[in-house]
């Protein structure tokens, strides 16, 4: 059932309207000091006078992501605007329509005409309004109700209603009254609705700081605590899913597999020569070359033991901090207990982060920081995303049309080589429309934090987490950065391409484009 759709506002009684009427929000003005918007509705066939009608924010508070969606549009065509309907710079944002000289348009002063003569009637436009100075609530419909008590605007003529054609709207007088009409109490709606969601993200705070504007991130972007699977992409069956047996069941944040040697799931672990002795070493030696079994030598274990360097507890030691291997973390089908230290990502992010405004002069839209210090090799957050199929990822970016698309998408494809996948059958993570504040991460080439790859399952060679960690002491407060490009030191780097974003990073060693 739809939550109550009645609240009371001032003593009146609001209705919120039907979102899934609604098609678009196409002005805005102010009406009596409340800021309205004009609402065009849904309809089963294609019309040139679909049914539109203004609402307040109290009726819209549902449909907040249209109506930021509209501001976004408006706040870019201001720039583009030709001077005749720009407001005059001279008079100070006047709050009401009234406040301003008004040019009216052919359109306008027809509507105006026969808004002022109700019996009057037009092919094109026609009036019910009984006051000449009201301005007109609802074209080409009238209000209704649906089922649920939910208010929409259904189509329908006749003498009382007003005609609009929709290739007209908005008018010159609209777009007038628009660009006068203030709009600050659905900015902070917007805010405050982005800040609730981020409130219900699990684990520690994620705030939202901009000092420089009144915009806020999209709230069409969902957040999600894992990813969603779309069509043609699959997980290895949980049965796939082999837990190491012979450790022992009591291991803790100060003990971890690897003092077994036995431990299936630091099988394809980093191989810690520095505890072998001789004799071991040879033992290595050979079965390296000669590709033998590497289970029963010692590991090296991914992250730092509670106890050992308390600062650093959690931490990705620096042989892997500095390479590009794969974790492998113990699951739940392992011997190890819940406590095991070869458990760290998969219980998610421990550290407060907040999504900031990096400002008109820094460039770089919004970013992401800790309000805390962070320790070299401690784990950030994890991308999240859809994981879609990489023909489903060449579609979404041709049909983007731009590079930006480009950065929100990470293939999965750290085993392609050694498991011998195809490029087509690799699996790429969309971070764009849902995901986690990781979406927010830019780029630097001289970058603070690093992705790497963690899996859970070492048969399932095409779904693994990417897993940010930073790869050095981060002062609190400090942007939280990685390198787009992630290229081994040495490795050869392509030509940015055409349309390439030029970076804004600002290090010193900075490769001047984004390599998206
Ligand atoms: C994954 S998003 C990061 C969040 C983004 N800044 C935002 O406001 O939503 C990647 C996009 O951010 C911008 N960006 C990231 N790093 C940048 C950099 N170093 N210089 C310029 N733009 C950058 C680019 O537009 C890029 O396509």
């Amino acid at each position: 059932m739809p939550a109550m759709v009645v609240i009371p506002t001032n003593g009146r009684v609001t209705r919120r309207v039907a979102v899934r009427k609604v098609h678009s929000i196409l002005s805005n003005r102010l009406k009596n000091g409340e800021e309205q918007f004009l609402v065009r509705w849904d309809t089963t066939n294609s019309t040139n006078k679909p049914p539109l009608s203004w609402h307040g924010l109290n009726e819209l508070a549902r449909c907040l992501e249209l109506v930021q969606e509209y501001l976004e549009v408006r706040q870019k065509s201001r720039k583009t605007l030709p001077s005749h309907v720009q407001a005059s710079k001279k008079r100070k944002s006047p709050d009401s329509e009234t406040e301003f000289e008004r040019q009216p348009s052919p359109l306008d002063r027809r509507l105006e005409q026969t808004s002022r003569t109700p019996s009057s009637r037009s092919t094109s436009v026609s009036s019910a309004a009984t006051s000449s100075s009201a301005p007109v609530d609802v074209y080409n419909g009238v209000l209704a109700e649906d089922e649920h008590g939910f208010r929409y605007c259904r189509s329908a003529s006749g003498p009382d209603v007003v005609e609009i054609d929709i290739r007209n709207v908005p008018t010159l007088e609209m777009l007038r009254t628009a660009q006068r009409s203030k709009v600050e109490n659905a900015n902070v709606l917007i805010r405050a609705e982005y800040i609730r969601r981020l409130e219900k993200i699990p684990g520690r705070r994620v705030s939202l700081n901009n000092i420089y504007d009144a915009s806020t991130p999209s709230l069409r972007f969902r957040y999600i605590p894992d990813y969603v699977l779309r069509e043609g992409v699959f997980r290895a069956d949980p049965a796939t899913q082999e837990g190491c047996q012979e450790c022992s069941p009591h291991m803790g944040r100060d003990i971890g597999c690897e003092y077994t040697k036995k431990c299936s799931c630091l099988e394809y672990a980093a191989v810690d020569v520095s505890r072998m002795d001789a004799q071991m070493a040879k033992e290595y030696e050979t079965a390296k070359a000669t590709g033998g079994n590497l289970m029963g030598f010692p590991k090296k274990f991914p992250y730092y033991a509670e106890g050992t360097k308390i600062q650093r507890a959690g931490c990705l030691v620096p042989f892997y901090l500095h390479s590009r291997r794969p974790i492998y973390e113990c699951n739940d089908n392992c011997n190890c207990g819940p406590r095991c230290r070869n458990k760290n990502v998969q219980f998610g992010r421990t550290v407060e982060l907040e999504i900031f405004k990096t400002g008109s002069g820094a460039g770089r839209g919004w970013g992401l920081r800790c309000p805390q210090p962070l320790h070299e090799g401690q784990f950030v957050d994890t991308y999240r995303g859809e994981i879609i199929t990489d023909a489903e990822a060449t579609r979404r970016e041709d049909a983007a049309h731009s590079k930006t698309k480009a950065s929100y998408l990470y293939s999965l494809d750290k085993f392609a080589e050694s498991e011998g996948l195809a490029p087509e059958e690799l699996y790429v993570v969309d971070g764009e429309f849902m995901g986690g504040p990781t979406k927010f991460m830019n780029h630097s080439c001289e970058p603070n934090c690093r992705q790497y790859t963690v899996s859970y399952n070492k048969h399932d060679c095409r779904v693994y987490d990417i897993a940010f960690f930073a790869c050095r002491e981060i002062p609190a407060g400090e942007e939280l950065t990685f390198d787009y490009l992630d290229k081994e030191d040495g490795e050869e780097i392509d030509d940015p391409g055409e349309g390439a974003i030029p970076c804004l990073c600002g290090a010193a060693k900075c490769r001047k484009w984004l390599w998206t």
